[in-house]
Order: structure tokens, then C-alpha cells, then sequence
């Protein structure tokens, strides 16, 4: 196959473009990250995600995480289950270690072709939410139409979580893009909008930083679970947290780690024509 070959994955509907970097370097422009991940003049993601040589001895590769708008992130909870299952399927690993630029993310193999990650730990202070200034993160001063109050949680990525009784009626795409830009958050902020269920089951919508709406968050899925323990909305620690595109069974620990557990499908592959992205050999 000629040009720049890639393996579209998803966790969950929440998409990406993977490439692998691990032998020759792959650096792309904002504006070439942008054409690819749109869904009608490239293959379409959500995150464009790039397999690296692992910097650190322990881990068995480095993932490098841009959102849709070509911007490099910190966090991506499903992307991280798909690049450990790339990396078990190679292997025959059971369990893997990923690098990205906050630390090293520890997967292992479940059930019924799941993948359970411990995401590290959720910090909750201001300033490593990060906000505009010292406040609350059980109730930040930030209201927007029918939201307020949300919780801040930091999960490698920022979050503002807000709980609302009936999510379904929220209107994200109007309320998402106000609340992402608002000058509490400098760095932005991903912003998930939860009705507590029946039993401990939270149901949760997205509206990712840098992306939009998006079918699934990994990330925002632990965010919420966090909120949801420190606001006493749950028993115990552990929650079914139920997307648009499926289930994530998330576990804070005592120690203040975070157990992400889901699916990670594999959907095509492809390749870019070098002609239509330039820069690229
Ligand atoms: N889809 C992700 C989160 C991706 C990054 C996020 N949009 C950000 O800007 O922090 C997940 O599954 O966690």
C-alpha cells in the first residue's frame, strides 16, 4: 500500500485515526491533522492518535493525542484502550504499559474483549483543574443558560462536569462551545452534562474540547465518576457510566487512581495519498 498508512479504531463510537511512528517519524501540520480527521475530505476522527517509540524503559509505546482541530493533547481515555489492544494484539501481551506526555497508563485484558486501564489520578485542586483562579472545583462559578455549578476534575485532561436531573434535554451544541472557551478555563475545558439513574448507573453527554459532541469520553467518563463520589450522589466508588455510544465501568480507587474498563474495535485500514495531504513523503 503506498502513502501514509493508518488504522481507523474506535472505543465506544468515540473515533480515531491511528498511525505508527515507531520507525519512521510522522509529523504532521495543524492544517494536515484538520484534512484528516474531517469526515469529508479524510477518513474522519474524532482524535488523530500516533503509535511513537515508548521514551520510557517500562512502557511498551508513547501515544501522542491530537483532537479533531489539530491541537495536541494530554488525555484520551478510549485511545488509549485501542492502543493498548493494537499493542496486546501484536504482542500477545496481556499487559501493556502506554507513555503519553502526563505518565505511564497501565492496561490489561478483560472479559469479552475488554480493556481496563488505570487512568492515574483525578486532581481536584484549582489549579490543577486548571482555573482562572482559586475557587470551589465541587462548584465552579460557571453558568451557562441552564448550567451551573459543574464539578472540576482533572483526569490528565480537564473537565467540567455538570449535573443536571434530565441530560437528554440539555442543549450541548449550544451550551458546549461556551463553556469550553470560558475565560475560568485557560487551557479549555471538555464538558459532560449527567443525570444520576437508578442503581449506580450515571448517564453521561459529552462535548469534547477541540471536537464537539462526540459519541464517548473515557476521560470525561472518569471525570464524571469523581464528581459523582465527591458530590455523594453514588454508593460506593464504582459506576456503570452509560454514553451515547455505550458503557464504561469506572472504579476511583482509595488511592485516588481511576479504573476504566470498555471495548476497543478495530474498524478499517487505510492510507493517505500523499498528493492530497503534502508534506507527507
Ligand atoms: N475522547 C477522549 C478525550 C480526548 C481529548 C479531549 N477532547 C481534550 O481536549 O482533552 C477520551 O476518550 O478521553
Amino acid at each position: 500500500m503506498s502513502g501514509l498508512p493508518f488504522i481507523k479504531m474506535h472505543g465506544l463510537g468515540n473515533d480515531f485515526v491511528v498511525l505508527d511512528a515507531r520507525t519512521t517519524p510522522i509529523d504532521l501540520s495543524v492544517s494536515q491533522v484538520q484534512a484528516m480527521a474531517d469526515r469529508r475530505t479524510g477518513a474522519g476522527c474524532d482524535q488523530f492518535i500516533v503509535m511513537e517509540t515508548a521514551q520510557h524503559k517500562d512502557a511498551d509505546v508513547f501515544m501522542r493525542i491530537r483532537n479533531a482541530d489539530g491541537n495536541e493533547v494530554e488525555a484520551c481515555g478510549n485511545a488509549t484502550r485501542c492502543i493498548a489492544r493494537i499493542v496486546m494484539d501484536e504482542t500477545g501481551k496481556s499487559d501493556v504499559v502506554v507513555e503519553t506526555v502526563v505518565g505511564l497508563l497501565r492496561a490489561s485484558a478483560g472479559e469479552k474483549g475488554n480493556v481496563c486501564v488505570n487512568m492515574g489520578p483525578a486532581r481536584l485542586n484549582w489549579d490543577e483543574i486548571p482555573t482562572a483562579e482559586e475557587c470551589d472545583t465541587l462548584n465552579m462559578p460557571v453558568t451557562v443558560g441552564p448550567l451551573e455549578g459543574p464539578v472540576g476534575v482533572n483526569v490528565g485532561n480537564p473537565h467540567a462536569v455538570y449535573f443536571v436531573d434530565d441530560c437528554e434535554m440539555v442543549d450541548l451544541m449550544a451550551a458546549g462551545p461556551h463553556v469550553e472557551t470560558h475565560p475560568f478555563f485557560p487551557e479549555r475545558i471538555n464538558v459532560e452534562v449527567v443525570s444520576k439513574l437508578d442503581g449506580n448507573r450515571l448517564r453521561m453527554r459529552v462535548w469534547e474540547r477541540g471536537v464537539g459532541i462526540t459519541q464517548a469520553c473515557g476521560t470525561g467518563a472518569c471525570a464524571t465518576l469523581v464528581a459523582a463520589v465527591r458530590r455523594g450522589m453514588i454508593d460506593g466508588r464504582k459506576a456503570e457510566v452509560i454514553l451515547d455510544g455505550g458503557s464504561l465501568t469506572i472504579e476511583w480507587l482509595e488511592n485516588g487512581e481511576i479504573l476504566m474498563t470498555g471495548p476497543a474495535s478495530r474498524a478499517f485500514s487505510g492510507s493517505f495519498d500523499p498528493a492530497v495531504y503534502p508534506g507527507q513523503a
